[in-house]
């Protein structure tokens, strides 16, 4: 159990928390989608459109599989906790987190991004409704769920480093 993963919807803070939560933890942080650009030599939106959104997922799979056993910091993409495989693999190797924004958070950050394919191509009743579909596999792969509603990323860091602690503790 030395990794720590961060899930949620798109927008919901995974990587600017990640980010910050590595300096405070003293740990590497990887950021999920980042990696996979790196290894691909291509954006998210170049590997949907050229090979589909379901090879993206295996990519993911792939990623969480063959990840070393390094303790670290691990921010998810949004959908990376739709697959049953993947959420086992994350609640074997670390300790998950959900950031569990409300919706009207994650729409002002994500509408205007164009390097999130699915933002782009759906409506806001579309996005609402994928939100709410999801909401039940980020809870099934968490441990730990984090409210994130009127918080700054400062008190969600300082949150998730009180429960990573109380946790080693124990
Ligand atoms: N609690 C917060 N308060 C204010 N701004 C926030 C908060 N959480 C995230 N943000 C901002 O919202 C934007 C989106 O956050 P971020 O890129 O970390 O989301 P993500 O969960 O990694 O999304 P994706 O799944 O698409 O990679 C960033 O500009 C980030 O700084
Ligand atoms: O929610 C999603 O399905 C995605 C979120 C991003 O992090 C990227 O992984 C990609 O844009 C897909
Ligand atoms: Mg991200």
């Amino acid at each position: 159990m030395n990794k720590i993963y961060l899930v949620g919807f798109m927008g919901c803070g995974k990587s600017a928390v990640g980010r910050q939560l590595s300096y405070a933890l003293r740990l590497p942080f990887y950021d999920m989608d980042k990696e996979i650009v790196k290894q691909q030599g291509m954006s998210i939106p170049e590997i949907f459109e050229k090979y589909g959104e379901e090879h993206f997922r295996n990519l993911e799979t792939e990623f969480l599989k063959n990840f070393r056993d390094e303790a670290c910091i691990i921010s998810t993409g949004g959908g990376a906790a739709m697959r049953q495989e993947n959420r086992e693999i994350m609640r074997r190797t670390g300790l998950v987190f959900f950031l569990d924004a409300p919706f009207e958070d994650i729409y002002k950050r994500i509408k205007n991004d164009a390097n999130r394919p699915i933002a782009q191509r759906s409506t806001k009743k579309e996005l609402e409704r994928l939100y709410y579909y999801r909401r039940k596999f980020y809870k099934r792969a968490a441990h730990i769920r984090v409210f994130t509603r009127n918080r700054n990323i400062r008190q969600i860091v300082n949150y998730i480093v009180f429960q990573v602690n109380r946790l080693k503790g124990e």
